[in-house]
């Protein structure tokens, strides 16, 4: 077993808080309101810009070319596919552009993006695949869940994400990513190994806390 799955199954009782969370199945069952999703969107919207500054740190830290070049795929396919999609979406769902770059972040995706980033900055190639592991992989899980559980119906604007995230290549690259994790875990020393698990954990708790962060559409305790 590759240092991913065990990474997979000591994480197990979060991911799964993540897929029975009721944002993620009102998503699959086209019951979640649409203020909800739109809080949401525009939250990942500033999400993903900083996801792609941690990757941007995997390519510079892989030791080998090849890597570097998935690293360089990762940002490409989230940087342009994903983000256009993204503002196209949004723009279905009724937000302008203008509208996501003027979305600040919340508490929980401030926390989460600095966490990201702070542990890419300071780790190795193998700390930074493990921070942004549990985004990966845990999208491809929910693409996946939801899309064999049937599209919702009445919300067409729900199966499309879905479609998005249960895509052959955003699975491509969660597979890569996943094999990079268990290569560089198979030559490093035991700190190493404890610092990309924590960095997943945590990543994978505030997977969690994203969802939830969504559902409530936290703000700061005073609007400025
Ligand atoms: C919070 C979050 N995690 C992971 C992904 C997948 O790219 C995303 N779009 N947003």
């Amino acid at each position: 077993m590759g240092f991913s799955n065990e990474l997979r199954s000591r994480a197990a009782p979060i991911w799964e808080r993540e897929q029975t969370h009721s944002f993620v199945t009102g998503i699959g069952d086209g019951s979640l309101s649409l203020d909800k999703f739109r809080y949401y969107m525009r939250q990942d919207y500033v999400f993903l810009i900083e996801f792609c500054r941690a990757i941007a740190l995997g390519v510079t830290k892989a030791p080998h070319m090849t890597d570097m070049g998935w690293f360089a795929t990762l940002i490409h396919e989230t940087l342009n596919s994903e983000m256009a999609l993204h503002v196209s979406f949004c723009a279905d769902f009724g937000i302008t552009e203008e509208e996501l770059l003027a979305t600040e972040p919340s508490p929980t995706t401030w926390a989460y993006t600095r966490h990201m980033i702070n542990t890419a900055h300071q780790g190795s190639a193998g700390e930074v695949a493990s921070v942004i592991l549990p985004c990966s992989w845990g999208y491809c899980e929910i693409g996946q869940k939801l899309y064999g559980e049937g599209l919702p119906a009445n919300q067409p604007l729900y199966g499309r994400w879905i479609e998005a995230y249960n895509a052959p290549e955003f699975q491509q690259l969660a597979d890569w990513l996943r094999g990079f994790v268990d290569r560089h875990a198979e030559t490093a020393g035991p700190a190493e190994l404890a610092a990309m698990e924590r960095a997943f954990m945590v990543s994978s708790q505030y997977e969690y806390m994203f969802w939830d962060a969504a559902w409530r559409m936290e703000g700061w305790p005073v609007g400025i």
